[in-house]
């Protein structure tokens, strides 16, 4: 479990990114911060690994204020994974996803086998172990990013926008991956995004930010859609445009979806039938 306590972010320039800041995120569930461009999503994330230090307030794991953790330990004790992957170009896949564990000692042998298992769990073949990622199509890069921030086998996976540089089709693969992974593996993840409809996918519990990493609302992904909190909320979920808002409608084929304008959202079938 990871708990924020009173936390702020002042930058040296004055900008306060993170205002009073409360949350618990559960162990082995997702939590996800979704908002707009420059609400403090990242900053939120960074101070979890102590890449950004709070200007005031407690984060505490498992019960521990990190503040006296070694920030080195801690950050190699946490998974990360970033947009754009942040691989190194010149390590091969197999040398990137053993980044940490090598860091750490592991002998280099032993390393390479938990990678190479590390690309099966990610959907990656094999034989891509010893490419460069500039050999890589973007999703490709993104599953060695998630495989080298599962590699130190963390509690604790931290995600900032992973799935933000790839077209729809891989982004919406890569997402069925990690909600396959995370029935298996079960870390406590913590993920930033700016697009909602993912974070609805994703998570267990989403945070809806504003501007200081305000919370607008804090719910599963149920309550925030039948009970939205503002007007604000309302709107960033699209439930004022009637996305949300879903009816059904006969065809001559069968029963569809449609959303506050009529517009088609998918068909309906029975329990148990065929998808
Ligand atoms: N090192 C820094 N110095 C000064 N201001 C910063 C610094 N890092 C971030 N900020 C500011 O803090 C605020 C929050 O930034 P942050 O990156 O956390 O937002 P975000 O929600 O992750 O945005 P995005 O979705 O665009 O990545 C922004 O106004 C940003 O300009």
């Amino acid at each position: 479990m990871i708990e924020f306590r009173g936390i702020t972010k002042r930058f040296p320039d004055g900008t306060e990114a993170v205002r009073s800041f409360d949350l618990v995120v559960p162990a082995h569930t997702t939590t996800v911060f979704v908002g707009s461009s420059g609400c403090g999503k990242t900053t939120l994330l960074r101070m979890i690994n102590r890449m950004v230090e709070p200007t005031d307030g407690t984060i505490l794991i498992d019960g521990d204020d990190i503040a006296g953790r070694d920030p080195v330990k801690l950050r190699r004790s946490i998974g990360y994974v970033m947009q754009n992957s942040g691989l190194l170009p010149h390590f091969t896949v197999a040398e990137n996803i053993a980044t940490v564990p090598v860091l750490e000692g592991a002998n280099r042998k032993k390393a390479r086998a938990q990678a190479l298992e590390l690309m099966d769990t990610v959907g990656l073949d094999r034989g891509m172990a010893d490419r460069y990622p500039s050999q890589l199509s973007g999703g490709q890069q993104q599953r060695v990013g998630v495989a080298r921030g599962l590699a130190a086998d963390p509690n604790i996976l931290l995600m900032d926008e992973p799935f933000g540089a790839v077209d729809p089709i891989v982004r919406a693969e890569l997402q069925e991956e990690l909600l396959r992974i995370q029935r298996e593996v079960a870390k406590t993840i913590v993920f930033v995004t700016h697009d909602i409809d993912e974070a609805f996918l994703l998570g267990d519990q989403v945070v809806i930010l504003e501007k200081g990493a305000q919370v607008a609302q804090r719910g599963t992904p149920d309550e925030i859609i039948e009970d939205p909190a503002t007007d604000f909320v309302a709107s960033f979920i699209g439930a004022d445009k009637g996305k949300r808002a879903l009816r059904l409608k006969q065809t001559p084929h069968g029963t569809v979806v449609v959303d506050g304008e009529g517009r088609t959202q998918g068909a309906l079938i029975e329990d148990g039938a065929r998808t």
